[in-house]
């Protein structure tokens, strides 16, 4: 049978089908998105959620002269099928592929580049007062912001909320409530939209609800109209869905099932009308039409976030395959080595706590969470109050842990730079997902985190280089008076033993460690650099006969000046490597430590390897580390350029 969305190619071709039609390209989308991302993976419960929000808003607006801003973007792969991506869409997230989220270099109806949470209104309410000072009538370009429940916790949403009511600005905020953030929405916000959203009476009893009052019968409502406009508000607050909308200047619709298009037409070709900011809430269902996402309760949608590649194959779950009897096990995770240190952590020494702003399980605190509950806090998608909380905490003697991925601490900052260094508190910052993480591309890979923080007073900067290593970070920073940071990748680990809880020691803090003596180069990595390190050692080794020195950094903040002095001494060149940006990172940190400590004979030439000054795509970090040269392979061939050798001649040692 054809599809009717095989017959739209643009958002306009929408626009003369009727609602029978609508409802089903609707159906025909969550279909398309069911079998793609099933077989390729990528971001998928959020975005069944968003096939007939996605429909209703392209037939009534005419997109990309009218707006529409998908807030993180994770749940717009419904608007990229309607506006010409359609046959693409198995390209997404893969290397050269679509991209992950919305991208403004990739479509024109992409009106805003995102990936991190709660922007849209931000940006919605610039675009509408743009278009107002460029003269145009409020009715011309329309302007709606979707966005979720979960990053509606973001607090630079509600001053988005705050600006627009103070202006009035004629903008609708689509608000996409499913109980969900990644996992199941926390704090008292997302407890009043539960409680607006389940309670199907409330839907719509804001409409008359003033009239309703005021015609009570036996003087009972000219009573209350005596009692003045607090008492009646009052009341109405406590039946009135919408009051806290209504007390900002915004109109509240709802709530609306965002799966029937009809109704979803209805109500935003109403709030499109009013000239006003206008919320139009709307409950959904993430992981819509596909059963064990929708009813496999707040566990069914939370796993059915992304799907995994081959996950999914007519319709239904494929089973991952066992593993083959004789199979070497995989290293464990960053995440969950983390994870279970925590819980030891927690054991060893009760003040600490693990904080997490959204990401239970990608922190690996969800561990933490079901082990000990009461050291675990999720303060939702708000890591400013992640930081904020920590430092209240680490006032009162408590250890906080913030785990934080490093691209989502960028949002913290000015909490890191006056709330923490100046302050001198004991807070750790956990920082997962440092480096290149992959699929997710350039919102999401945490490559700044090494410049922004080691440019702070007081903070110290470490980064291990295996999973064992990071156990005894952990300790270290735990044990350690004053800020401290910790970054590791996405991802597994390189499969060394971890030590047994006994076994864990802190560190030295500022004390790199030789791994390997030679002689001519030295490879000073950190973190991640240590494994590229190595690999470029070996080759070196097997395919040049040139043996060099290998070393682990360990901190980038203080540098360990004695042995980069005796790095710098001892041998040519040597060679810094780091998972994260040039500008202002670890090798800088080395060149500028010599630089400002020089010793008579420590001057071999200076090569720093990371990444370049520009944002790096979407897809496997293999391909990622190849593009920029992160490879033992690039690494050896930049070595062997470097001392003047040609490749694939042995040096030797002299
Ligand atoms: C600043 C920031 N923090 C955390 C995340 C990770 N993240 C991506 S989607 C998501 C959940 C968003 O929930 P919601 O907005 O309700 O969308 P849903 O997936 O439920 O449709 C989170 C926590 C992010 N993208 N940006
Ligand atoms: C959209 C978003 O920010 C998250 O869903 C993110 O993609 C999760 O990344 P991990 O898979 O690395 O946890
Ligand atoms: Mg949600």
């Amino acid at each position: 049978m054809t599809r009717i969305l095989d017959r739209i190619d643009r958002p306009q071709d929408l626009h003369g089908l009727t609602e029978e039609q609508l409802a089903q390209v609707a159906q025909e989308v969550r279909e398309h998105i069911i079998d793609t991302v099933g077989e390729i993976g990528g971001h998928f419960g959020a975005n069944l959620g968003t096939c007939e929000l996605a429909v209703a808003l392209h037939s009534l607006l005419d997109s990309p002269r009218d707006k529409i801003l998908w807030d993180v973007g994770h749940q717009a792969y419904p608007h990229k099928i309607l506006t010409g991506r359609r046959d693409e869409l198995h390209t997404i997230r893969q290397y050269g592929g679509l991209a992950p989220f919305c991208a403004t270099f990739e479509s024109e109806h992409d009106i805003m580049g995102a990936g991190h949470a709660s922007t849209s209104i931000g940006y919605g309410v610039g675009l509408k007062e743009g278009m107002l000072l460029r003269g145009q009538k409020p009715q011309v370009g329309k302007v709606a912001a979707v966005i979720g429940d979960g990053s509606m916790t973001g607090g630079v949403a509600f001053e988005a909320i705050h600006q627009a009511g103070g202006l009035g600005t004629p903008l609708v905020v689509v608000l996409n409530d499913n109980g969900m953030s990644i996992s199941p929405n926390v704090g008292a916000l997302s407890r009043y939209f539960n409680r607006v959203r389940l309670h199907p009476k409330l839907w719509h009893a804001r409409e008359g609800m003033e009239k309703n009052l005021v015609d009570l019968p036996g003087g009972l409502g000219a009573a209350i109209e005596k009692l003045g406009p607090q008492f009646k508000e009052s009341i109405k607050a406590f039946w009135a869905p919408g009051l806290l909308w209504e007390e900002l200047d915004w109109a509240y619709m709802g709530v609306i099932d965002g799966h029937d298009v009809r109704a979803l037409r209805l109500a935003l070709k109403q709030a499109f009308a009013a000239e006003r900011p206008v919320v139009v809430h709307v409950a959904t269902v993430k992981g819509k039409g596909f059963a064990p996402a929708e009813e496999g309760g707040l566990e069914g949608m939370e796993q059915w976030h992304a799907a995994k590649p081959k996950s999914i194959a007519n319709g239904s779950p494929v089973a991952a395959k066992p593993a083959p009897a004789d199979a070497k096990p995989a290293p464990p995770q960053y995440t969950k080595v983390f994870g279970d240190a925590m819980v030891e952590e927690v054991r060893r020494d009760r003040r600490v706590v693990g904080i997490t702003a959204a990401m239970n399980s990608g922190t690996g605190l969800n561990i933490l969470q079901k082990a000990e509950p009461k050291h675990y806090f999720d303060v939702g998608i708000a890591e400013q109050q992640a930081l904020l909380f920590a430092s209240g905490l680490a006032l009162e003697g408590v250890k906080p842990v913030a785990a934080i991925y490093s691209t989502f601490l960028q949002r913290a900052y000015d909490q890191i730079v006056h709330d923490i260094c100046l302050q001198e508190l004991n807070v750790v910052l956990a920082m997962d997902r440092a480096g290149l993480v992959g699929d997710d591309g350039p919102t999401h890979h945490g490559v700044f985190d090494i410049a922004y923080l080691r440019s702070l007073p007081n903070i110290v900067c470490m980064a291990p280089r295996d999973e064992a290593m990071l156990r005894h970070m952990l300790r270290t920073a735990l044990l350690h008076d004053g800020p401290i940071a910790l970054r590791y990748p996405r991802g597994e680990g390189v499969g060394v033993p971890l030590p047994a809880p006994e076994e864990i020691r802190p560190i030295e803090i500022g004390r790199g460690e030789v791994l390997r003596e030679g002689t001519r180069v030295a490879l000073l990595g950190y973190g991640t650099g240590v494994q590229k390190a190595l690999d470029a050692a070996d080759r070196l080794r097997d395919e040049h006969g040139l043996e060099v020195t290998v070393a682990d950094a360990r901190f980038a903040k203080p540098i360990d000046l004695e042995l980069a002095t005796r790095l710098a001494t001892d041998h040519e060149l040597l060679v810094t490597l780091e998972e994260g940006v040039l500008a202002g990172g670890f090798g800088s940190a080395v060149w500028e430590a010599l630089n400002e400590h020089p010793t008579p004979g420590a001057d071999a030439r200076i090569l720093r390897i990371g990444v370049p000054d520009r944002y790096i795509t979407h897809g496997k970090p293999a391909l990622l580390h190849e593009e920029i040269g992160f490879t033992g392979e690039a690494v050896a061939r930049r070595v062997l350029e470097a001392i003047g050798a040609s490749t694939g001649t042995p040096v030797g040692t002299a």
